[in-house]
Protein backbone atom coordinates (compact mmCIF):
# COMPACT_ATOMS: atom_id res chain seq x y z
CA UNK A 1 0.00 0.00 0.00
CA UNK A 2 0.91 3.57 -0.60
CA UNK A 3 -0.62 6.59 -0.09
CA UNK A 4 1.81 8.50 -2.31
CA UNK A 5 0.16 10.95 -4.52
CA UNK A 6 0.36 8.88 -8.58
CA UNK A 7 1.38 10.87 -11.41
CA UNK A 8 -1.85 12.77 -12.45
CA UNK A 9 -1.43 13.89 -8.49
CA UNK A 10 1.94 14.55 -9.12
CA UNK A 11 1.27 16.81 -11.84
CA UNK A 12 -1.69 18.92 -10.08
CA UNK A 13 0.75 19.81 -7.17
CA UNK A 14 3.31 20.82 -9.52
CA UNK A 15 1.06 22.99 -10.95
CA UNK A 16 -0.12 24.70 -7.84
CA UNK A 17 3.26 24.74 -6.61
CA UNK A 18 4.35 27.01 -9.99
CA UNK A 19 0.93 29.35 -9.78
CA UNK A 20 2.16 30.40 -5.98
CA UNK A 21 5.70 31.01 -7.25
CA UNK A 22 7.30 27.74 -6.06
CA UNK A 23 10.03 26.11 -8.05
CA UNK A 24 9.37 22.33 -8.97
CA UNK A 25 11.84 19.89 -10.01
CA UNK A 26 11.64 17.91 -13.46
CA UNK A 27 13.51 14.29 -13.69
CA UNK A 28 15.04 13.81 -17.00
CA UNK A 29 16.62 11.25 -18.23
CA UNK A 30 20.15 13.14 -18.14
CA UNK A 31 19.28 14.05 -14.87
CA UNK A 32 17.19 17.09 -13.14
CA UNK A 33 16.03 20.24 -13.75
CA UNK A 34 14.71 23.15 -11.48
CA UNK A 35 11.50 24.94 -12.92
CA UNK A 36 10.19 28.74 -12.13
CA UNK A 37 6.94 29.97 -14.08
CA UNK A 38 8.25 33.56 -14.83
CA UNK A 39 5.34 34.84 -13.76
CA UNK A 40 5.39 34.32 -10.53
CA UNK A 41 9.20 34.85 -10.33
CA UNK A 42 10.13 37.32 -7.51
CA UNK A 43 13.65 38.84 -7.02
CA UNK A 44 14.43 36.52 -3.97
CA UNK A 45 13.83 33.43 -6.10
CA UNK A 46 15.64 34.76 -8.79
CA UNK A 47 18.65 35.44 -6.01
CA UNK A 48 18.54 31.84 -5.15
CA UNK A 49 18.24 30.53 -8.78
CA UNK A 50 21.34 31.98 -9.52
CA UNK A 51 23.35 31.18 -6.07
CA UNK A 52 23.10 27.37 -7.14
CA UNK A 53 25.52 28.38 -9.99
CA UNK A 54 25.13 26.91 -14.06
CA UNK A 55 23.38 29.05 -16.71
CA UNK A 56 19.91 29.02 -16.06
CA UNK A 57 17.85 29.20 -19.43
CA UNK A 58 14.43 30.95 -20.27
CA UNK A 59 12.16 28.93 -22.22
CA UNK A 60 9.21 30.91 -24.17
CA UNK A 61 6.82 29.65 -26.92
CA UNK A 62 8.39 30.26 -30.50
CA UNK A 63 4.70 32.84 -30.78
CA UNK A 64 6.64 34.96 -28.25
CA UNK A 65 10.27 34.58 -29.67
CA UNK A 66 8.77 35.51 -32.91
CA UNK A 67 7.81 38.77 -31.41
CA UNK A 68 10.68 39.50 -29.83
CA UNK A 69 12.55 38.12 -32.99
CA UNK A 70 14.59 35.53 -30.80
CA UNK A 71 15.66 32.78 -32.66
CA UNK A 72 13.54 29.59 -32.01
CA UNK A 73 16.05 26.41 -33.08
CA UNK A 74 13.94 24.29 -31.46
CA UNK A 75 11.03 24.87 -33.64
CA UNK A 76 8.03 25.52 -31.13
CA UNK A 77 10.06 26.87 -28.66
CA UNK A 78 13.24 29.43 -27.56
CA UNK A 79 15.71 28.69 -25.37
CA UNK A 80 16.79 31.85 -24.16
CA UNK A 81 20.36 32.19 -22.09
CA UNK A 82 19.76 34.25 -19.22
CA UNK A 83 21.85 37.24 -19.33
CA UNK A 84 24.00 37.25 -15.95
CA UNK A 85 22.70 40.82 -15.36
CA UNK A 86 19.33 40.07 -16.26
CA UNK A 87 16.67 41.38 -13.58
CA UNK A 88 13.65 40.28 -12.24
CA UNK A 89 11.84 43.17 -14.84
CA UNK A 90 13.79 41.83 -17.54
CA UNK A 91 12.36 38.20 -17.17
CA UNK A 92 9.32 39.34 -16.49
CA UNK A 93 9.03 42.02 -19.82
CA UNK A 94 10.33 38.57 -21.63
CA UNK A 95 7.36 36.83 -20.38
CA UNK A 96 4.88 39.35 -20.44
CA UNK A 97 4.12 41.79 -23.60
CA UNK A 98 2.63 44.48 -21.71
CA UNK A 99 5.13 47.02 -22.19
CA UNK A 100 6.61 45.46 -25.72
CA UNK A 101 5.63 49.00 -27.43
CA UNK A 102 6.34 51.10 -24.57
CA UNK A 103 9.91 49.68 -23.41
CA UNK A 104 10.93 47.10 -26.64
CA UNK A 105 13.12 44.68 -25.41
CA UNK A 106 16.67 45.12 -26.30
CA UNK A 107 18.23 42.41 -27.90
CA UNK A 108 20.00 40.71 -29.16
CA UNK A 109 18.52 37.65 -27.38
CA UNK A 110 20.67 34.65 -26.92
CA UNK A 111 18.92 31.74 -27.97
CA UNK A 112 20.55 28.23 -27.08
CA UNK A 113 20.83 25.37 -29.58
CA UNK A 114 22.50 22.55 -28.06
CA UNK A 115 21.51 19.57 -25.58
CA UNK A 116 17.96 18.62 -25.58
CA UNK A 117 14.64 20.70 -25.78
CA UNK A 118 12.26 18.27 -24.42
CA UNK A 119 12.40 19.63 -20.77
CA UNK A 120 12.03 23.26 -21.32
CA UNK A 121 8.58 21.73 -24.20
CA UNK A 122 7.50 19.69 -20.40
CA UNK A 123 8.07 23.37 -18.20
CA UNK A 124 6.06 25.27 -20.67
CA UNK A 125 3.18 22.80 -21.33
CA UNK A 126 2.92 22.63 -17.06
CA UNK A 127 2.96 26.25 -16.83
CA UNK A 128 0.83 26.92 -19.75
CA UNK A 129 -2.05 24.16 -18.14
CA UNK A 130 -1.13 25.98 -14.59
CA UNK A 131 -3.32 29.00 -16.66
CA UNK A 132 -0.01 31.25 -16.42
CA UNK A 133 2.36 32.84 -19.15
CA UNK A 134 3.66 31.10 -21.34
CA UNK A 135 7.52 31.42 -19.90
CA UNK A 136 9.65 29.31 -17.72
CA UNK A 137 12.96 29.32 -16.25
CA UNK A 138 14.51 26.40 -15.96
CA UNK A 139 18.38 25.67 -14.75
CA UNK A 140 20.02 21.95 -14.97
CA UNK A 141 21.12 20.59 -11.36
CA UNK A 142 24.29 19.51 -10.56
CA UNK A 143 22.86 17.04 -7.26
CA UNK A 144 20.00 16.02 -8.92
CA UNK A 145 19.10 13.10 -7.11
CA UNK A 146 18.81 14.26 -3.84
CA UNK A 147 17.54 18.38 -4.47
CA UNK A 148 14.02 17.89 -4.24
CA UNK A 149 13.61 16.14 -1.01
CA UNK A 150 16.38 18.43 0.76
CA UNK A 151 14.24 21.80 -0.35
CA UNK A 152 10.93 19.98 -0.36
CA UNK A 153 10.08 20.67 -3.81
CA UNK A 154 7.82 18.15 -5.98
CA UNK A 155 9.46 15.98 -8.13
CA UNK A 156 7.97 15.13 -11.81
CA UNK A 157 9.37 12.22 -13.65
CA UNK A 158 9.94 13.87 -16.87
CA UNK A 159 9.20 11.33 -19.47
CA UNK A 160 5.88 10.04 -17.80
CA UNK A 161 4.49 13.53 -17.55
CA UNK A 162 5.23 14.29 -21.23
CA UNK A 163 2.83 11.71 -22.24
CA UNK A 164 0.41 11.93 -19.57
CA UNK A 165 0.07 15.51 -19.64
CA UNK A 166 -0.86 15.67 -23.76
CA UNK A 167 -3.94 13.64 -22.63
CA UNK A 168 -7.26 14.70 -22.10
CA UNK A 169 -7.85 13.68 -17.82
CA UNK A 170 -10.92 11.65 -17.56
CA UNK A 171 -14.37 13.09 -16.23
CA UNK A 172 -16.51 11.71 -14.13
CA UNK A 173 -19.87 12.96 -13.25
CA UNK A 174 -20.35 14.25 -9.87
CA UNK A 175 -24.17 15.08 -9.14
CA UNK A 176 -26.84 16.26 -10.93
CA UNK A 177 -30.22 17.65 -10.06
CA UNK A 178 -33.12 19.95 -11.40
CA UNK A 179 -32.97 22.98 -11.96
CA UNK A 180 -36.02 24.99 -14.01
CA UNK A 181 -34.67 27.76 -16.05
CA UNK A 182 -36.43 30.92 -17.26
CA UNK A 183 -36.62 29.39 -20.65
CA UNK A 184 -37.53 25.98 -19.87
CA UNK A 185 -39.19 24.76 -15.89
CA UNK A 186 -37.70 21.45 -17.12
CA UNK A 187 -34.08 21.77 -16.62
CA UNK A 188 -31.58 19.84 -15.05
CA UNK A 189 -27.31 20.95 -14.16
CA UNK A 190 -24.86 17.86 -14.21
CA UNK A 191 -21.26 18.71 -12.73
CA UNK A 192 -18.53 16.47 -14.27
CA UNK A 193 -14.46 16.57 -12.35
CA UNK A 194 -11.69 15.74 -14.09
CA UNK A 195 -9.07 13.65 -12.16
CA UNK A 196 -6.48 15.85 -12.48
CA UNK A 197 -7.29 18.67 -9.81
CA UNK A 198 -8.50 20.80 -13.32
CA UNK A 199 -11.74 22.98 -13.27
CA UNK A 200 -15.16 21.26 -13.37
CA UNK A 201 -17.38 21.45 -16.54
CA UNK A 202 -21.12 21.55 -16.33
CA UNK A 203 -23.95 20.20 -18.78
CA UNK A 204 -27.84 21.83 -18.87
CA UNK A 205 -30.04 19.37 -20.27
CA UNK A 206 -33.38 20.69 -21.04
CA UNK A 207 -36.28 18.50 -21.47
CA UNK A 208 -35.68 15.07 -22.28
CA UNK A 209 -33.56 14.89 -25.15
CA UNK A 210 -33.80 11.45 -27.58
CA UNK A 211 -30.43 9.07 -27.20
CA UNK A 212 -31.51 7.76 -30.85
CA UNK A 213 -31.93 10.89 -32.30
CA UNK A 214 -29.29 14.20 -33.20
CA UNK A 215 -30.11 16.47 -30.08
CA UNK A 216 -29.36 20.24 -30.49
CA UNK A 217 -26.63 20.86 -28.64
CA UNK A 218 -23.93 23.99 -27.59
CA UNK A 219 -20.66 23.63 -27.03
CA UNK A 220 -20.36 26.85 -24.92
CA UNK A 221 -16.95 27.72 -23.58
CA UNK A 222 -17.24 30.13 -20.29
CA UNK A 223 -16.69 33.68 -21.02
CA UNK A 224 -17.32 35.74 -17.53
CA UNK A 225 -16.92 38.97 -19.07
CA UNK A 226 -19.21 38.11 -21.91
CA UNK A 227 -21.81 35.66 -19.96
CA UNK A 228 -21.96 36.84 -16.63
CA UNK A 229 -21.15 40.86 -17.13
CA UNK A 230 -22.52 41.80 -20.36
CA UNK A 231 -19.18 42.68 -22.09
CA UNK A 232 -20.52 44.24 -25.58
CA UNK A 233 -16.81 43.04 -26.56
CA UNK A 234 -17.79 39.71 -27.76
CA UNK A 235 -20.75 37.55 -28.59
CA UNK A 236 -20.80 35.18 -25.80
CA UNK A 237 -23.41 36.49 -23.78
CA UNK A 238 -26.26 36.75 -25.97
CA UNK A 239 -25.22 32.91 -27.59
CA UNK A 240 -25.10 31.64 -24.39
CA UNK A 241 -28.88 32.94 -23.81
CA UNK A 242 -29.87 32.64 -27.07
CA UNK A 243 -28.88 28.56 -27.51
CA UNK A 244 -30.82 28.37 -24.83
CA UNK A 245 -33.57 29.98 -25.72
CA UNK A 246 -34.01 27.76 -28.79
CA UNK A 247 -33.68 25.09 -26.35
CA UNK A 248 -35.91 25.41 -24.63
CA UNK A 249 -38.36 26.74 -27.56
CA UNK A 250 -37.56 22.98 -29.18
CA UNK A 251 -38.77 21.18 -25.65
CA UNK A 252 -35.42 19.17 -25.55
CA UNK A 253 -31.74 20.17 -26.07
CA UNK A 254 -28.27 19.98 -24.08
CA UNK A 255 -25.93 22.94 -23.36
CA UNK A 256 -22.10 21.97 -22.29
CA UNK A 257 -20.52 24.83 -20.06
CA UNK A 258 -16.86 24.35 -20.48
CA UNK A 259 -14.96 26.15 -18.14
CA UNK A 260 -12.18 26.87 -20.78
CA UNK A 261 -12.09 30.91 -20.02
CA UNK A 262 -10.60 33.09 -23.09
CA UNK A 263 -10.59 30.29 -25.26
CA UNK A 264 -8.52 28.09 -22.84
CA UNK A 265 -5.85 30.56 -21.31
CA UNK A 266 -7.83 31.95 -17.88
CA UNK A 267 -9.71 35.07 -17.34
CA UNK A 268 -6.32 36.94 -16.51
CA UNK A 269 -4.55 35.98 -19.40
CA UNK A 270 -7.66 37.06 -21.93
CA UNK A 271 -7.24 40.42 -19.89
CA UNK A 272 -3.83 40.68 -20.55
CA UNK A 273 -4.78 40.14 -24.41
CA UNK A 274 -7.80 42.95 -24.17
CA UNK A 275 -4.98 45.32 -23.19
CA UNK A 276 -3.10 44.41 -25.82
CA UNK A 277 -6.00 44.68 -28.12
CA UNK A 278 -6.59 48.55 -26.94
CA UNK A 279 -2.71 49.26 -28.21
CA UNK A 280 -4.41 47.60 -31.29
CA UNK A 281 -3.64 44.00 -32.06
CA UNK A 282 -6.40 42.23 -32.59
CA UNK A 283 -7.81 38.81 -30.78
CA UNK A 284 -5.55 36.59 -32.48
CA UNK A 285 -2.59 38.78 -32.61
CA UNK A 286 -3.21 39.50 -28.90
CA UNK A 287 -2.96 35.89 -28.11
CA UNK A 288 0.31 35.13 -30.41
CA UNK A 289 2.24 37.89 -28.46
CA UNK A 290 1.50 36.34 -25.17
CA UNK A 291 2.84 33.36 -26.43
CA UNK A 292 -0.45 31.15 -26.93
CA UNK A 293 -1.87 29.96 -29.60
CA UNK A 294 -5.29 31.75 -31.12
CA UNK A 295 -7.28 29.08 -29.78
CA UNK A 296 -5.95 26.83 -26.45
CA UNK A 297 -9.34 24.49 -25.63
CA UNK A 298 -9.39 21.05 -25.73
CA UNK A 299 -12.24 20.13 -27.39
CA UNK A 300 -12.12 15.93 -26.68
CA UNK A 301 -13.92 17.56 -22.72
CA UNK A 302 -16.87 18.23 -24.79
CA UNK A 303 -17.05 15.37 -26.93
CA UNK A 304 -15.87 13.09 -23.40
CA UNK A 305 -19.07 14.84 -21.64
CA UNK A 306 -21.53 14.03 -24.76
CA UNK A 307 -21.01 10.42 -24.59
CA UNK A 308 -20.89 9.73 -21.02
CA UNK A 309 -24.62 11.66 -21.55
CA UNK A 310 -24.98 9.04 -23.94
CA UNK A 311 -25.44 11.24 -26.67
CA UNK A 312 -23.78 10.36 -30.22
CA UNK A 313 -25.08 12.83 -32.85
CA UNK A 314 -25.45 16.41 -32.29
CA UNK A 315 -27.06 19.20 -34.23
CA UNK A 316 -24.48 21.82 -33.07
CA UNK A 317 -25.05 25.35 -32.70
CA UNK A 318 -21.93 27.40 -33.78
CA UNK A 319 -20.56 29.57 -36.69
CA UNK A 320 -17.07 27.43 -35.73
CA UNK A 321 -15.95 25.13 -38.08
CA UNK A 322 -12.97 23.94 -35.96
CA UNK A 323 -15.58 22.77 -33.66
CA UNK A 324 -17.35 20.51 -36.12
CA UNK A 325 -14.21 18.87 -37.57
CA UNK A 326 -13.04 18.74 -33.51
CA UNK A 327 -16.51 16.60 -33.04
CA UNK A 328 -16.18 14.23 -35.62
CA UNK A 329 -12.77 13.59 -34.99
CA UNK A 330 -13.94 13.16 -31.57
CA UNK A 331 -16.69 10.44 -32.60
CA UNK A 332 -19.63 12.41 -32.56
CA UNK A 333 -21.60 13.18 -35.83
CA UNK A 334 -22.23 16.58 -36.56
CA UNK A 335 -25.79 16.04 -38.47
CA UNK A 336 -26.39 19.29 -39.03
CA UNK A 337 -24.89 23.12 -38.11
CA UNK A 338 -27.20 25.00 -36.18
CA UNK A 339 -26.05 28.56 -36.83
CA UNK A 340 -26.09 30.84 -34.06
CA UNK A 341 -25.84 34.46 -34.78
CA UNK A 342 -26.67 37.30 -32.31
CA UNK A 343 -24.85 39.97 -30.44
CA UNK A 344 -23.58 42.03 -32.86
CA UNK A 345 -22.30 45.20 -31.42
CA UNK A 346 -20.08 48.46 -32.53
CA UNK A 347 -17.63 47.19 -30.42
CA UNK A 348 -17.18 43.12 -31.33
CA UNK A 349 -17.90 44.29 -34.77
CA UNK A 350 -14.13 43.56 -35.82
CA UNK A 351 -13.33 40.54 -32.74
CA UNK A 352 -16.32 38.74 -34.81
CA UNK A 353 -14.71 40.20 -38.37
CA UNK A 354 -11.46 38.92 -37.33
CA UNK A 355 -12.90 35.57 -36.20
CA UNK A 356 -14.18 35.36 -39.94
CA UNK A 357 -11.69 36.51 -41.51
CA UNK A 358 -8.70 34.66 -39.79
CA UNK A 359 -10.40 31.53 -37.45
CA UNK A 360 -12.99 30.94 -40.66
CA UNK A 361 -15.79 31.29 -38.59
CA UNK A 362 -18.95 31.49 -40.70
CA UNK A 363 -20.70 34.26 -41.25
N1 LIG B 1 -8.14 34.75 -25.81
C1 LIG B 1 -9.28 35.39 -26.06
N2 LIG B 1 -10.43 34.75 -25.78
C2 LIG B 1 -11.58 35.40 -26.05
C3 LIG B 1 -11.62 36.70 -26.60
N3 LIG B 1 -12.93 37.05 -26.74
C4 LIG B 1 -13.65 36.00 -26.30
N4 LIG B 1 -12.85 35.00 -25.90
C5 LIG B 1 -13.19 33.68 -25.40
O1 LIG B 1 -13.60 32.92 -26.52
C6 LIG B 1 -14.50 31.92 -26.12
C7 LIG B 1 -15.74 32.01 -26.97
O2 LIG B 1 -15.89 30.84 -27.51
P1 LIG B 1 -17.22 30.32 -28.24
O3 LIG B 1 -18.42 31.10 -27.82
O4 LIG B 1 -17.21 28.86 -28.08
O5 LIG B 1 -17.00 30.79 -29.69
P2 LIG B 1 -16.35 30.25 -30.95
O6 LIG B 1 -15.25 29.28 -30.84
O7 LIG B 1 -16.02 31.50 -31.65
O8 LIG B 1 -17.49 29.46 -31.73
P3 LIG B 1 -19.06 29.63 -31.82
O9 LIG B 1 -19.50 30.65 -30.83
O10 LIG B 1 -19.55 28.27 -31.50
O11 LIG B 1 -19.35 30.03 -33.20
C8 LIG B 1 -14.76 32.15 -24.63
O12 LIG B 1 -13.96 31.26 -23.87
C9 LIG B 1 -14.31 33.58 -24.43
O13 LIG B 1 -13.85 33.82 -23.11
C10 LIG B 1 -10.38 37.33 -26.88
O14 LIG B 1 -10.32 38.44 -27.38
N5 LIG B 1 -9.26 36.63 -26.58
ZN1 LIG C 1 -16.98 36.35 -24.62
Amino acid sequence: MTLAPDLTETLARARADLRMGVPVVLETAEGAALVLAAETLDGQRLADLRALGGQPVLAISARRAATLKARAYDGDIARIALPPDASLAWVLGVADPADDLKTPMKGPLLTVREGSADPHRLALALVKSARLLPAALLLELETPETFAARHRLTSVPATEARALIAETSPLHPVVSARLPLEVSEAGRLHIFRPEDGGEEHYAIEIGQPRRDVPVLARLHSACFTGDLMGSLKCDCGPQLRGALAQMGAAGAGVLLYLNQEGRGIGLANKMRAYSLQDQGFDTVEANHRLGFEDDERDFRIGADILKRMGFSSVRLMTNNPGKIAMMEDCGITVAERVPLKVGENPHNRDYLATKAAKSGHLL
